[in-house]
């Protein structure tokens, strides 16, 4: 295909993209009942009981929302260097660095007072001489963001009036994201010029851009390269790849990303993230960045140890309820979790539970990340005490203060076998919180009776019967 109808194709494909996203916005309607809890009046109630999409862009910008500081982790940082005989640097401090002064002062600005583990290794490797390839992988919340920002910001050269950092974003809400750390950690370097390369910033054709540090999404990106020509990809100095995980589960993200990275120079510095590193990730990784050195910081493991894990039988969805009450009525939950498989049972739970008094808050995917965003953090401060969410809206959120969950529903994942790392995720804990925790399992059926039987048998792990009628025994279960 050539180039000129090639790039017609990707704005056709963002159009679409974009004109599915403002339906989303339209099908918005969420507001808090009565009792404050949060309730779906969504028009499209008809979608109400199918299983939530997962939508790997959202919960990252999620996260980054809602996360307030650096993700502990006490593993220790892999790192493989493309020339093993050159000395291992790290650094315990950001003065090590020799840092511009402007940048040094952003950095102490956002109250960074050292390095994060993934950024001791990351930085001196990337703003060695000459600049190194680097593949990083580490959980979300470690502080990549803040390490390529900083690598971008110290290659910049502010009298060049053309871009010379280039930055991929799945999406325009998570470039966005990264153009405000940008901006933050700039500061002090008001000379400095970020520009977004995402739809709906038009220019003005033939112009050429004159900042110096552009982010955007692949498509726009492509655009901006080549049929625009708003930027010469043979002055880009860094380039960064930023959640390649992200990245290549959106369709036609991947091609892009890498017709983009072969116009840039041989000397470029090319740079790429990830959360996670499964093979397709690796895989596109290795196209994308050449003679890469390799770091790699393990997600800090989560176990079961300290959970008492119970399974309560009921024969129908208002039976769990009931048996959810009497739980309530033995014994005193400080803030609760409890997952559904769909969004109308989540709802409906919602509704259910606020009728009986408790202060809701309901998560579910039709909200857009905001309004999650906003729910969660008011959960977190205790404004509400129980929160019934969707399985794959609540994936990968921590509040670290919820000691019982309730699974409504077992976690099953799209073929319908269980989802153990779902289930390990949502109750187990990491050696940080290693407090008491209770879990109970709600079945209603041979079908989750077998599911329930393979957790047990894949964690080795028994999960004890509850009789919710004798509140004796749940009494028993918080001492
Ligand atoms: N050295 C540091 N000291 C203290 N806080 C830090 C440091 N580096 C980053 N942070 C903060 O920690 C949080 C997570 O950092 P960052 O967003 O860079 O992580 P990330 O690994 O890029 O996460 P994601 O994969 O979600 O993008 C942010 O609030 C950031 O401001």
């Amino acid at each position: 295909m050539a180039t000129d109808s090639w790039a017609l194709a990707v704005d056709e494909q963002e159009a679409a993209a974009e004109s599915l996203s403002n339906l989303h916005l339209k099908e918005e309607k969420i507001k808090p009942d009565a009792n404050g809890a949060v309730v779906k009046t969504n028009a499209n109630a008809e979608k109400a009981d199918e299983e939530e999409k997962e939508d790997r862009a959202a919960q990252s910008l999620l996260n980054k929302l809602i996360r307030s500081n650096l993700v502990d982790n006490t593993n220790q940082v892999e790192v493989l260097q493309r020339d093993p005989n050159s000395p291992l640097y790290s650094v315990k401090s950001f003065e090590e660095l020799r840092l511009k002064p402007q940048l040094l002062q952003g950095v102490y600005a956002m109250g960074f007072n050292r390095p994060s583990k993934i950024q001791e290794n990351a930085l001196p490797l990337m703003l060695a001489e000459p600049p190194q390839n680097l593949i990083a992988q580490s959980q979300s919340g470690t502080g990549k963001t803040a390490a390529f920002v900083l690598a971008m910001l110290s290659q910049v050269e502010p009298a060049n009036r053309h871009p010379q950092c280039l930055c991929l974003s799945p999406t325009y809400e998570l470039a966005l994201q990264t153009g405000k750390v940008i901006e933050q950690m700039g500061k002090f370097y008001p000379e400095l010029k970020l520009a977004y390369a995402v739809r709906g910033n038009k220019l003005e054709r033939g112009q050429k851009i004159s900042e110096h540090i552009v982010i955007g999404t692949p498509g726009t990106v492509l655009d901006w390269c080549s049929k625009l020509k708003f930027i010469d990809p043979k002055k880009i100095k860094v380039f960064v790849l930023d959640e390649a995980d992200v990245m290549i589960a959106t369709q036609g993200h991947q091609d892009q990303s890498i017709r983009i990275q072969r116009m840039l120079p041989r000397n470029c510095q090319m740079l790429l993230f990830s959360a996670t590193f499964e093979d397709s990730v690796w895989k596109f990784a290795q196209k994308v960045v050449p003679d890469p050195n390799i770091i790699k910081l393990k997600r800090e493991e989560e176990t079961l140890d300290t959970i008492k894990q119970y399974y309560v039988l009921c024969n129908s969805r208002d039976e769990k309820f009931q048996a959810l009450c009497n739980i309530y009525g033995a014994i005193t939950i400080a803030q609760a979790m409890i997952f559904c498989h769909t969004r109308k049972t989540a709802s409906w739970l919602a509704a259910e539970l606020s009728k009986e008094g408790h202060q809701v808050a309901l998560l579910s995917g039709e909200m857009v990340v905001e309004q999650r965003a906003a729910v969660i953090e008011r959960f977190r401060e205790g404004k509400e005490k129980v929160l019934v969410t969707t399985n794959v809206c609540a994936r990968g959120i921590d509040v670290e203060q919820v000691s019982v969950v309730i699974n409504f529903d077992l976690p099953v994942d799209k073929d319908g076998n269980p989802d153990n790392e779902t289930y390990l995720h949502r109750i187990g804990r990491t050696g940080r919180f290693g407090k008491w925790g209770l879990a109970v399992n709600m079945v209603d059926s041979k079908h989750s009776m077998n599911i329930l039987n393979r957790i047990q048998e894949h964690f080795n792990k028994k999960i004890e019967r509850l009789d919710t009628d004798d509140l004796d025994e749940i009494e028993k279960i918080a001492n």
